[in-house]
């Protein structure tokens, strides 16, 4: 079975494409595809896979799977690319369209040169702070924020958000000692976090800049995630290190994206999507 792909790409964070809106894969085993197509000696490599297909409720639906196969309900990167490639593929006739996730719609409007997407910004939507809806065990309060958090003897101090999909923020005093390999890994998959928990570790630059850097469950390192820098501001602006309604940059080791958290409760990102290859691959499991 040959199946077309396209591999795009938000400040690094990489996915395989596929565009079913020309052929259907949902019967197929996709956790399955996920990690082949991820698999950089064996298969295409990326951060994981994504499916673009038509929705009844928006422009234009996406499904994420990570690189391990378990499936994300949201992904920043992933939005930008998919409106980049559904403009670009005229799937969609406007500039502002609708993206389905599977935690909820979010609007798009892409930046345009020369019939090219250069960026895209996304309203995310509001972020989801009770303890139960991120979901992260415990006395279920109303913002989980710089409680203290031990892993591993390490007497760490959490804040919690979820963008759709859940996050741990933690702040530090200097990005490049950030223990991310080291906690990274542990933080993700503990009990606290029964869906386990995408992990940021962030410093304060300045009052509208942060650096930082990211753990995502299901990928591991990666050098960017979207949803990740948004739920950092979040957590930045809970924390009194910067105002909120400000144009916050953060610098993600793929890139910069900028973010705001305005006073609607809705959360705003803009950014690059980028094009790297086009092709078709053979598959030969479930056909
Ligand atoms: N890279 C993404 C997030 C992808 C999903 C995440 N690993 C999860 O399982 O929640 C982004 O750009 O937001």
């Amino acid at each position: 079975m040959k199946i077309p792909f396209t591999k795009m790409h938000g400040l690094g964070n990489s996915y395989i494409f596929l565009n079913l809106f020309n052929f259907e894969m949902e019967d197929k085993d996709l956790s399955s595809l996920a990690i082949d197509v991820s698999n950089v000696n064996t298969g295409i490599g990326s951060d994981g896979l994504i499916l673009i297909h038509p929705s009844k409720q928006a422009d234009v639906g996406m499904r994420i799977f990570n690189k391990d196969g378990s499936e994300g309900k949201n992904c920043g990167n992933g939005v930008r690319c998919v409106a980049k490639f559904a403009f670009e593929n005229d799937l969609v006739n406007e500039k502002i369209f609708t993206v389905e996730t599977k935690a909820g719609n979010v609007t798009a409007e892409v930046h345009v040169v020369n019939k090219v997407v250069e960026e895209v910004t996304v309203d995310m939507g509001k972020p989801i702070l009770k303890r139960s809806e991120i979901p992260m065990v415990g006395e279920d309060i109303p913002q989980v924020v710089m409680e203290n958090f031990e892993v591993s003897h390490h007497p760490l101090q959490i804040t919690a958000v979820s963008m759709g999909n859940p996050h741990a923020i933690f702040f530090v005093e200097n990005i490049d000692e950030a223990p991310l390999f080291e906690l990274g890994p542990m933080i993700s998959n503990d009990q606290r976090f029964p869906e386990g928990v995408n992990v940021e570790f962030v410093e304060v630059v300045s009052n509208k800049e942060i650096n930082f850097s990211v753990w995502e469950r299901g990928s591991g390192v990666t050098q960017a995630c979207g949803t990740g820098a948004c739920a950092a501001v979040v957590a930045s602006v809970l924390n009194g290190h910067i105002p909120k309604n400000t144009s916050v940059v953060v610098h993600l080791s793929g890139g910069d994206l900028t973010i705001k958290w305005t006073e609607d409760g809705h959360v705003w990102m803009r950014g690059k999507a980028e094009t790297t290859v086009t092709g078709e691959f053979k598959w030969n499991r479930n056909i």
